[in-house]
């Protein structure tokens, strides 16, 4: 019998299937049989239909509407704390059992990571750096960042003093008057990072427009910096909801904005390596981040993925804890003014000489104003969401069978994703009352263990909480010592939060009183 081109192409076409259905078929004997000598039990079904598509058009819609946050953590009470469903074509997990948690970011470590995924959807922002690398390269950019986060770095109250002043500089004088505090946590938190990191301030909060959408935009290349890092953010978690098809988001707006943000940080790279042009001189005490980097290599692009890493680290989380501590505090006048109280007796008002600026280790018995940023990360944790993947087959201790008290399979390559906003809120953990903001919860014992985790765990722990914790309570302090009262101002419409990586309420609109 005589073949021809054509049979013979089916006839490979078959044998490539085959081979395909004969591996995939092996891979899942042998899952099994590891699930089965772990113990493992399947996790509870979140309903997923058309493999997972509507599921992924309503995380879609609620992201439209503002609410993406509550509705993932509505699937938890109803399926579990760790279920298993579809969305958008792929096998999707999530979980907010604390157990699981640990295990993904400590005990079982070296069995997680970033993910590919994760890499090729951030490189185009963020390239090669401490929130896109997973074993040596992480390595190696976290023992460059360790130093920088010193206490007798993160100690310099001094230095924050600067920006706090030209921010309340820029809060009404007149009792009554209205201010966004979100904008200008914004660029406080980027006028205080780039001279923590790279050695010399954007002084955005000098610039004489600011304009209310959070974003500064004056016309220099360093005030649409801050738009151009929020529209590239936002692309970053509208790539990451359509999983694998991350690449067919790539419009030139998104490729504009990283233009823009690598613009402004390479002429600090260039500073860098070219340190006579530096307007400022630099404390030679002081460690800076990219000065030390610079003296190991003087290839720009590792230099600009560094520090880009690290301001992407240090802006917007520190802002968001800001905007909400204030959002809440305007909506619970009582806590306000307890917290004023504490803080008028350790400093007083600080106006014309009278008391004190808050120093470092002053800041730190502040007992009350730590119960209430706490509780702030825990409704509103800065980093809401977030995921690993599996770089092996392993297992999670919980989620297991209908009482989820069994282990569970991960294979190799499968994200599981946690919701810290979910876990924060569990009313098993936090009580009844979960949902409110009540400080005073934080001295009954609660959130010493893996159910807290605004700043993550194990050895991928936020490297800058000292840092955050210092600036927000500084800010706090400075703003709380000036105005006895403050009020929510008009009523905004539409959604309440802004969710890129990270989370921050829409506006924080306030009347401040003095008196
Ligand atoms: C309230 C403020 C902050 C919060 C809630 C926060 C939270 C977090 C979280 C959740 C992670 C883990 C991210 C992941 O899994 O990919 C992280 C990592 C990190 N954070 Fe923060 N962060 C804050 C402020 C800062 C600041 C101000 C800096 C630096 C100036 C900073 C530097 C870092 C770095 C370098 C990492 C990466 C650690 C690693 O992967 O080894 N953070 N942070």
């Amino acid at each position: 019998m005589e073949l021809t081109f054509k049979s013979l192409l089916l006839l490979a076409a078959a044998f490539y299937f085959l081979l395909r259905i004969t591996a995939y078929l092996l891979i899942a004997h042998q899952n099994r049989i590891f699930a089965k000598s772990h113990n493992c039990l399947t996790p509870r079904r979140f309903p997923s239909s058309f493999l997972g598509l509507p599921n992924w058009v309503r995380v879609m819609r609620a992201a439209k509407r503002g609410d993406v946050l509550e509705h993932i953590a509505s699937r938890y009470p109803t399926y579990g704390n760790t279920w298993k469903g579809r969305i958008l074509f792929g096998a999707s997990i999530g979980t907010i059992e604390p157990e699981n948690i640990k295990a993904m970011l400590a005990t079982s470590f070296k069995d997680f990571g970033l993910g590919p995924e994760r890499h090729a959807n951030f490189y185009p922002l963020l390239g090669d750096g401490i929130f896109t690398l997973d074993g040596a390269g992480w390595e190696h950019a976290r023992a460059n960042l360790r130093p920088q986060f010193s206490r007798e770095q993160v100690s310099d109250v001094g230095a924050l003093e600067v920006h706090v002043q030209r921010l309340m500089n820029r809060l009404p004088e007149g009792d009554g008057e209205v201010a966004d505090l979100q904008s200008l946590f914004y660029c406080l938190t980027l006028d205080s990072a780039t001279e923590f990191l790279v050695g010399e301030s954007v002084d955005s909060l000098l610039s004489p427009e600011l304009n209310p959408t959070g974003d500064v935009d004056g016309g220099k290349e360093e005030m649409s910096f801050a738009q151009a890092f929020n529209v590239s953010q936002t692309y970053l978690i509208n790539r990451t909801r359509v999983r694998g098809l991350y690449w067919l988001i790539n419009t030139k707006r998104f490729r504009d904005a990283n233009a823009i943000v690598h613009r402004l940080v390479d002429k600090y790279v260039d500073m860098a390596l070219h340190p006579e042009k530096r307007a400022r001189k630099i404390s030679e005490k002081k460690y800076v981040f990219l000065d030390a980097i610079a003296a190991e290599t003087k290839d720009p692009k590792y230099l600009r993925d560094q520090t880009l890493n690290i301001l992407l680290a240090g802006r917007d989380t520190t802002a968001s804890l800001l905007s909400f501590t204030f959002w809440l505090l305007a909506r619970h006048p009582h806590i306000y003014k307890k917290l004023r109280e504490e803080i008028l007796l350790a400093f007083g008002t600080g106006r014309n000489g009278e008391g004190k600026h808050p120093s470092f280790s002053a800041l730190k018995d502040l007992t009350y104003l730590r119960y209430v940023l706490n509780e702030t990360l825990r409704l509103y944790p800065p980093v809401p969401l977030n995921g690993r993947s599996a770089l092996r087959n392993t297992v999670l201790p919980r989620g297991g069978g209908e009482d989820g008290l069994s282990p569970i399979f991960i294979p190799k390559g499968q994200r599981v994703d946690y919701s810290c906003y979910a876990l924060h809120r569990r009313k098993d953990l936090y009580g009844e009352d979960a949902d409110t903001f009540r400080p005073e919860r934080w001295g009954e014992g609660i959130g010493r263990g893996w159910e807290f985790l605004p700043f993550n765990g194990g050895p991928r722990i936020c490297l800058g909480q000292q840092y955050a914790l210092t600036e927000a309570s500084y800010t706090v302090t400075r703003i709380l010592q000036k105005y006895a009262r403050i009020e929510v101002a008009g009523t905004h419409t539409g959604p309440t939060m802004d969710l890129t990586l990270t989370v921050a309420p829409k506006k924080v609109l306030l009347r401040l009183w003095k008196a």
